[in-house]
């Protein structure tokens, strides 16, 4: 045996494998670079046998490998002594069989596996899940706690707010997009909302006379959809005036939501499908080219409005999220048209699906209930009628007490986000009970288990806007109607999201009378699917 000159860190590998396999030729070396280490590593491999005891090596180590991580995890890890089902203890591929091959599903699981283990379970090898309603620690703001990138990437949007890990850096990201979503700023853009929303009454209008069915679901996301980005960059994408809502778009933001979950694991898929030619995407999946034509869109938007903002340096009003971004105090570095394309598409996915799925979930649940909708309809007439007929402005119908009930229960039901939300504190251990969640452990809770627990809301399949009519019950509840998050990851266009719920179902159902067409709650509503796959497949 020739001599072995490998030393990494002082531990001599080399010296270690020789007494292991002494027995065997070492004919060769090779120079290798391993993390910036220049290693003289001998090969190892005996002619006569080759390739049949490398083969045998490698047969030997990944067994003993996977042996002993299953030790470690199930009998030495630091959540070794948290609750769960061993399966997900040992392996992520248990959550990757709910969440990559049934399609976004481990959400229900989770829940199982609370119903059975109590309200911390282990639901993967380095991860908790929490189902406590009260329990605010990951979310408190003094936590300061970062997102899972593991988790997050699955957007594909670590550079933007909503997928920045680090606390300090989020901030940093998000304090200059915050005055463009304000109250206020929503409120001066009422107009262009109204005249979308006006777009889609004439269209139901058009129908009205056809006696052509309405699929509701594209309408209210086409509706999102113009709204967000007239409201981001002054360019509507008009989708309502597309004959069929623009299903296909609809489409491609829900296979989005597959592929980001695959992206999860992988690391490697999104950027694999920006890289392969587009008509070999099709092959795959067509609504995948849409989804690349749309991220190009954002792109040449985007540099289009750097374009066009080029030297200016007011701090006035912005004229879209460009220029307040590139007017803000931001760090020059963070100002790139990547990091700032990477934003735009963020707002613009955010926005779409979420409250378009919102709002058809919440006009489901009124026309399947007709005595409610009946209930609607009268308040806004009557609230109109003393208006002087005029049709009653944002701010108007924020006071109109059942409006107010519909929005809250619709967005109680529809919990457009099903997925859970992880957190990490990297300084400091959390304290669940009795338990202490060490510090770097990723804690998820979900939004979705809140709103459907019956001990807050009996009887939570039941659409019941009653339940937050009576003012003391309000305010009971409120503290766990969260729909856009918590904390300082709290979602960014909440404001333009309730004007959009509040302008649309008032003029809907101030207008028409609305019935179901082929429409049934299982197969049509129901979430069966994490984020933002709501149907049935
Ligand atoms: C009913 C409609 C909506 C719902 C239910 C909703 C829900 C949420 C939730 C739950 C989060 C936090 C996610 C997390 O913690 O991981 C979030 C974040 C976010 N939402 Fe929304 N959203 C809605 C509408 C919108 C709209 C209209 C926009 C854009 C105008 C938007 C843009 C964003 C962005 C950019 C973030 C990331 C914020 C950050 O981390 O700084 N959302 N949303």
């Amino acid at each position: 045996m020739e001599s072995i000159k490998t030393t990494v860190n002082g531990w001599n590998i080399m010296e270690s494998i020789k007494t292991a396999v002494s027995s065997w030729n070492i004919m060769e070396s090779i120079k290798t670079t391993v993390d910036g280490w220049s290693i003289n590593m001998d090969v190892l491999y005996s002619p006569s046998s080759w390739p049949i005891r490398p083969l045998s090596l490698v047969a030997m180590i990944i067994p003993t490998y996977l042996i002993l991580l299953s030790i470690y995890r199930l009998y030495f890890h630091p959540l070794a002594k948290f609750p769960g089902p061993k399966l997900p203890a040992l392996t992520g591929l248990y959550e990757f069989y709910y969440e990559c091959i049934l399609g976004g599903r481990y959400f229900e699981e989770i829940l199982r596996m609370h119903e059975q283990y109590g309200p911390i379970v282990r639901i993967r090898p380095d991860e908790l899940h929490v189902n406590d309603p009260d329990w605010n620690e990951p979310f408190k703001i003094s936590s300061r706690v970062s997102k899972w990138h593991w988790y997050y990437r699955a957007f594909g949007s670590s550079q933007a707010s909503f997928g920045t890990v680090d606390h300090e850096l989020h901030r940093i990201r998000r304090s200059p997009q915050n005055p463009y979503f304000t109250v206020a700023e929503v409120q001066k853009f009422e107009p262009e909302i109204e005249h979308i929303v006006g777009i889609l009454c004439s269209r139901l209008e058009e129908a009205k006379k056809t006696g052509e069915p309405v699929n509701i679901s594209n309408a209210t996301k086409s509706l999102a959809t113009d709204v967000v980005t007239e409201f981001a960059f002054h360019k509507s994408y008009n989708l309502l005036s597309e004959p069929d809502f623009a299903a296909g778009n609809h489409n491609m933001t829900r296979t989005f939501a597959l592929v980001a979950t695959w992206h999860r694991h992988f690391g490697f898929i999104l950027q694999l499908f920006e890289a392969m030619p587009r008509w070999f995407v099709a092959l795959t999946d067509p609504s995948a080219v849409a989804m690349l034509d749309f991220f190009d869109d954002i792109e040449n938007q985007t540099k289009a409005l750097i374009a066009k903002h080029k030297g200016h340096t007011g701090k006035d009003i912005a004229a879209d999220i460009v220029q307040q971004m590139l007017d803000s105090d931001m760090p020059e570095v963070e100002k790139n048209t990547k990091h700032l394309m990477l934003e735009v598409r963020t707002i613009v996915a955010a926005g779409t699906e979420t409250s378009g799925n919102t709002l058809s979930v919440t006009i489901f649940h009124l026309v399947a209930n007709p005595e409610k909708a009946l209930r609607l309809k009268e308040e806004l007439l009557e609230a109109q009628k003393k208006n002087h007929g005029v049709p009653l402005t944002y701010q108007e119908l924020l006071q109109l007490p059942y409006l107010n009930a519909v929005v809250s229960e619709g967005l109680r039901i529809s919990t457009s986000g099903a997925g859970r939300h992880p957190r990490i504190n990297p300084r400091s251990a959390m304290t669940y009970k009795s338990w202490t969640i060490p510090a770097g452990t990723p804690v998820s809770l979900t939004q979705k288990f809140i709103h459907e627990n019956p001990t807050i809301f009996p009887n939570p399949r039941s659409f019941s806007p009653e339940r937050w009519v009576n003012a003391a019950d309000r305010k009971r509840l409120e503290k766990y109607l969260t729909p856009f998050g918590r904390g300082s990851r709290v979602c960014v266009g909440m404001n333009l999201a309730n004007a959009e719920m509040y302008l649309a179902l008032a003029r809907i159902f101030a207008s028409f009378d609305l019935g179901l067409y082929e429409t049934n709650r299982e197969d049509d509503i129901d979430q069966y699917h994490d984020f933002i796959k709501d149907f049935k497949l």
